[in-house]
């Protein structure tokens, strides 16, 4: 990365902290950075969402919350050992008192071993379950991200980018480590210590505490308005974190493409750049940081100094003992231990609350259950929509009160029917803020799927094929129009319920990483290897699967990697046969198969379709000209169905299709 690349203009020079910026505020970025757009956002990187409000204290009260026994026990024993810590200057008052008065001293030191012995023994007693604790806190940070993530609303991943979502759940939680750790539950015990030195300072020598306190005061104004930075540069950070994530993710999941373009170098220097971002953040936050230090340094310095001098002056001037002088210094330490306590906590959870924010931004989000989002831009858009084609008969919208109830079907109802079903992509409308007809992926789609039958859809990319697909699996929501599924709206059935019923194939990335028995038995755990077996026989998969050492244990790597692209396809059939769910859904991948791979895609096609309704998009028509119908789609639109020699004469556009792969 050069030197005069604007990108990497180093943050800590941009990032600097007007005394009178409000606490919340981002910090200066570099004239590249606009505060509300995430620097280095690669060209192709999706929309980014808009940052979710600060988290304040009673967020992260909310974690600590579900341990609040093992709190209370770590807060019971701070307060213990922060009496036997005030204990500890009154004993030493009476030791010296002791020996000035030629007394026996034996059973004053015996106690201060035993205040000592038992303070620290009580400090490491805290110190575990503070550090159980705080794991047990991020632990169930990650739980609550994990859950929630794995079901938000598939929209929601068009519009993130998958790295920085890793990161949330790896690095963001790790922070929420540190508010105990850091100090938070020790400056309770500290704040014991703190108040009851102040007390008895007080009662030795109210003058002196008096000028103490002035000194101390003006370092702890100075650490309340740094300490707030920290929390808007942590924020920041964190999000320089995330992109390194998700740029590290973007390339790795493309190595091949990356290398073979020879963007390599390219790539790599744009992931450093975001990492010297980070660590931009990181040299800023250590800023902020280091002059917390010499402030709560200078504090006790300067406490300490005026107290022996002024003090000193006293006991010369014998208006005090100097067993007393004596004391009173020790408590003078013991107040400013806890007051460094709480600089540190002060800090700390402001670093957690940088990293809450984005953890909260997400569990904030609604899970695809809960969605209303979908439906009520729906019924915006049908709003819109009825007023603005009023005239056109030919839109159906059927409603939910025609329902057909599912036992009353009959083998001639479709098993699956689109009516009148019209739908755009929200993140598109969102983003480009066009005119929304345009973004029209699907307009006004009629058809039936009969009961056992095969149905091809076919058309030119990006017609909105893999679409319609979508919207059966409810991926996304109609803006208008029923989708019926055994006779009932999809609408009306529970999400998990109608996937349970329909295996999906999808085009991109049928295969996880893992184990060819753990991508077979993914819907269900339980299917023994025979079955497994059966299934790759008939998808002409299982010589494939025999060959390898491990058979069903095979590994296949990150999408699949290790397969074939037409062997993955068919392990994803494989997969969706396993559920043995009535319909089938299948996207094709787009490919090019040689003759022998179209062969076993047919025969697997062949194999799904036997007591199965199955629709399947289709690139190839070859392996699709025997299906019982055909659905020819065009910019969204049906514009022909039929069977393949029925459409060869009636559809310009299927004809067309079929001369281009060489079929007429
Ligand atoms: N998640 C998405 N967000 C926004 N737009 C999308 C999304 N998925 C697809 N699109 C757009 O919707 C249109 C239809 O895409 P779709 O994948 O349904 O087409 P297709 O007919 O299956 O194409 P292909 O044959 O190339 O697979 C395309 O213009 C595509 O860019």
């Amino acid at each position: 990365m050069s030197d005069t690349d604007p990108r990497v203009t180093p943050v800590a020079d941009g990032v600097d902290l007007p005394p009178d910026a409000p606490p919340d505020a981002p910090p200066d970025l570099p004239p590249d950075l606009p505060p509300d757009a995430p620097p280095d956002a690669p060209p192709d990187a999706p929309a980014e969402v808009p940052a979710a409000p600060p988290a304040r204290l009673r967020d992260l009260f909310a974690y600590l919350g579900e341990h609040r026994p093992v709190l209370s026990v770590v807060v019971v024993i701070s307060l213990v050992a922060a009496a036997l810590s005030l204990a500890q200057p009154l004993a030493v008052n009476r030791v010296i008192t002791a020996v000035g008065a030629g007394e026996p001293y034996g059973p004053a030191v015996a106690v201060l071993i035993g205040l000592l012995v038992g303070a620290g023994l009580l400090g490491a007693v805290q110190q575990f379950l503070l550090e159980r604790t705080a794991e047990g806190v991020v632990l169930s940070a990650r739980r609550k991200l994990i859950r929630h993530l794995l079901r938000l609303p598939v929209r929601e991943f068009d519009t993130r980018r998958t790295g920085d979502m890793v990161s949330r759940v790896g690095s963001d939680t790790t922070l929420l480590r540190a508010v105990l750790t850091g100090g938070l539950v020790d400056a309770l015990g500290g704040a014991l210590v703190f108040v009851g030195s102040l007390v008895a300072m007080a009662l030795i020598d109210p003058a002196l505490l008096g000028l103490t306190v002035a000194v101390i005061g003006l370092a702890v104004v100075s650490v309340v308005v740094a300490s707030a930075r920290i929390q808007t540069l942590t924020r920041a950070s964190q999000e320089a974190v995330g992109r390194v994530a998700a740029g590290v993710e973007r390339a790795l999941t493309a190595i091949r493409t990356v290398r073979a373009t020879g963007a390599t170098e390219r790539e790599s220097d744009r992931l450093e750049a975001d990492a010297e971002s980070a660590y931009s953040f990181g040299v800023a936050i250590a800023r902020v940081g280091a002059i917390l230090w010499p402030v709560s340094g200078l504090a006790i310095q300067g406490a300490f100094l005026a107290v022996l001098g002024v003090g000193g002056y006293r006991v010369a001037a014998g208006t005090l003992s100097v067993a007393d002088l004596i004391t009173f210094i020790l408590f003078l330490f013991m107040m400013l231990m806890p007051l460094g306590q709480a600089f540190s906590a002060i800090s700390t959870v402001r670093s957690a609350l940088g990293s809450l924010a984005r953890i909260q931004e997400i569990l904030d989000l609604p899970t695809e259950d809960e969605d209303t989002q979908d439906e009520a831009d729906a019924a915006d858009d049908a709003h819109a929509h009825a007023h603005a084609d009023a005239h056109d008969a030919a839109v159906v919208v059927p409603s939910l009160d025609r329902l057909t109830e599912p036992d009353r079907l009959t083998d001639d109802d479709p098993v699956l029917s689109f009516e009148g079903v019209s739908f755009r992509y929200r993140s598109v409308v969102r983003a480009s803020g066009r005119d929304r007809n345009a973004d029209v992926i699907l307009d006004d789609v009629t058809f039936a799927v009969p009961r056992g039958s095969t149905t091809a859809i076919v058309g030119p990319s990006g017609a909105g094929k893999s679409t319609l697909l979508a919207l059966v699996e409810r991926f996304y929501e109609p803006d208008a129009g029923t989708i019926r599924f055994e006779g009932a709206d999809i609408r009306a059935r529970d999400r998990a319920a109608l996937r349970a019923r329909i295996g999906y194939v999808e085009q991109d990335a049928p295969v996880l990483a893992g184990t060819i028995r753990d991508n077979l038995v993914l819907a269900a755990p339980d299917t023994t290897d025979e079955e497994c077996r059966r299934v790759l026989a008939s998808v002409n998969l299982l010589a494939r699967v025999d060959q390898h050492p491990d058979g069903l244990d095979a590994v296949v790597g990150d999408g699949g990697a290790g397969l074939s692209g037409g062997e993955r396809q068919r392990l994803g059939i494989a997969r969706a046969l396993i559920g043995n769910a009535p319909l089938l859904l299948l996207d094709e991948p787009t490919s090019s198969l040689d003759g022998r791979n179209e062969q076993a895609m047919k025969a697997a096609i062949a194999s799904a379709a036997v007591g199965r309704t199955v629709v399947i998009v289709a690139h190839r028509l070859a392996t699709v000209a025997s299906a019982d119908q055909i659905v020819v789609l065009d910019a969204g639109r049906v514009v022909a169905i039929g069977t393949h020699s029925e459409l060869l004469v009636a559809s310009a556009l299927y004809h067309e299709l079929a001369r281009h792969q060489l079929l007429v």
